[in-house]
């Protein structure tokens, strides 16, 4: 695999994809960064070499063409910030404009094309559109981590019609990062797992079955556990046709002789609010009408005392309810607990992408923890040990 280290991209024009997917609030300002300021270093070597770079992204899920609410044009003066120059935007990202702005491109130049999922053909990985993207450009690198598991026109398709295929630092990284937890993992090994759906993480929870020391379960998902187990939940978060697997999970876990640890207590809610009135309760005895939003103080102690000893940290999913403030006390203990592991314990921590990353981001850790993530989708499958369409394309 050809990496933007070993290539020279002096005179070329380098048609990157990275994963501009990022967060926006309503007056399109971009509340977190993060995949934004992790393509810097491989746009920089790319500029420095005397190259220039045509950069393509998606931004959301857009259904019917172009919106105004999807469109990129709502980055361009964070990037202009981040890269210290004007970049450059094409309102299209094939056709006309992008092909003339593309081939008038100098070196040192940036250009940013318009939202590729305004063309259905982008997500149905069709090779006429793919054909069109790869002629703006005279080398195709891939830097979207992100989206690796999206088997997408301009993420996996594209790269058929280039000879250069390169590998950007983003993806090198995240590859490199997850690889130490999945092979060379230091004991204690401790993941902690959360968010609202056991559905979404249950092949990553198998997977870490066979190779963690304990699996922490946090968060929405845990409700199910308890209800399977006979306990009361009043109206916290359930997933009815999940309560067998959610016992196998915890007869596989015996077996395999992993130590599973859930919440001994809660603090529950009578509203989906953050200024519900709020009362803590031990596990499995949440009264009708509450529910669980967060894990309560003696679960807080629990778990850190484990996340504090472990070697090897592997975190994704919130431990509650974190948008509400009122909530957010487990999932920022745990953001502490695993900064406390990293810097006075020597562990190896990477946090996954999403709701993870921006709440440890959000609580000003990013930099105190081993590897924060860009991927959320995407890295859950590189760890649940499949193929990612967008990495399988650069080799
Ligand atoms: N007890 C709970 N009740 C309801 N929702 C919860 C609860 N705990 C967490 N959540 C919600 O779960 C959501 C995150 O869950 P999700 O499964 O999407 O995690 P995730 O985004 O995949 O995690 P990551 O992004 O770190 O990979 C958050 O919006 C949070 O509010
Ligand atoms: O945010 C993400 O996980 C990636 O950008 C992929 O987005 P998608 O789930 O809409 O394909």
């Amino acid at each position: 695999m050809k990496t933007v280290d070993s290539y020279n991209f002096a005179g070329k024009k380098a048609l990157v994809r990275v994963d501009f997917n990022v967060p926006l609030d309503k007056e399109y300002n971009i509340t977190d960064d993060t995949r934004i300021k992790a393509t810097i270093p491989t746009i920089t070597k790319i500029l420095n070499d005397g190259g220039s770079a045509i950069l393509m992204s998606h931004l959301g899920r857009p259904k019917d063409g172009p919106t105004e609410k999807y469109s990129l044009k709502h980055l361009i003066p964070t990037l202009s910030k981040t890269f210290g120059r004007e970049v450059k935007f094409a309102d299209d990202c094939i056709g006309q404009s992008a092909t003339d702005l593309a081939a008038s491109l100098q070196p040192g130049e940036i250009l940013l094309l318009e939202n590729l999922r305004f063309y259905k053909e982008e997500e149905k990985g069709d090779v006429a559109f793919a054909e069109k993207l790869s002629k703006l450009g005279d080398v195709w690198v891939n830097d979207a981590f992100g989206t690796a598991h999206r088997a997408h026109a301009s993420t996996a398709v594209v790269g058929q019609f280039f000879d250069d295929r390169v590998c950007g630092y983003v993806m090198l990284a995240e590859i490199e990062n997850a690889d130490k937890i999945l092979n060379h993992a230091e004991r204690p090994f401790v993941a902690i797992m959360g968010g609202a759906k056991i559905s979404d993480k249950i092949l990553i929870i198998e997977r870490l079955l066979d190779t963690v020391d304990t699996l922490i379960i946090g968060g929405g998902m845990t409700y199910t556990f308890t209800k399977a187990q006979g306990g009361q939940i009043g109206k916290s978060l359930l997933e009815a046709d999940k309560q067998e697997l959610a016992l196998e999970i915890l007869k596989k876990a015996k077996e395999k002789g992993v130590n599973i640890v859930m919440p001994v207590d809660n603090v529950c809610a009578d509203d989906f609010s953050n200024d519900a009135n709020r009362q803590t309760v031990a596990t499995g005895q949440i009264p009708d009408g509450w529910e669980g939003l967060d894990i309560g103080p003696e679960s807080v102690k629990l778990f850190t005392g484990i996340v504090e000893g472990a070697k090897t940290i592997l975190w994704n999913g919130p431990m509650g309810v974190f948008e509400f403030p009122n909530f957010a006390t487990g999932t920022n203990a745990i953001a502490e607990a695993v900064v406390k592991a990293t810097e006075e314990n020597g562990a190896f921590s990477l946090i996954g992408g999403g709701d993870s990353a921006s709440a440890i981001n959000n609580a000003g850790y990013g930099d105190r923890v081993s590897y924060v993530s860009t991927g959320g989708g995407a890295l859950l499958e590189y760890m649940e040990g499949k193929t990612l369409p967008g990495v399988a394309a650069l080799q």
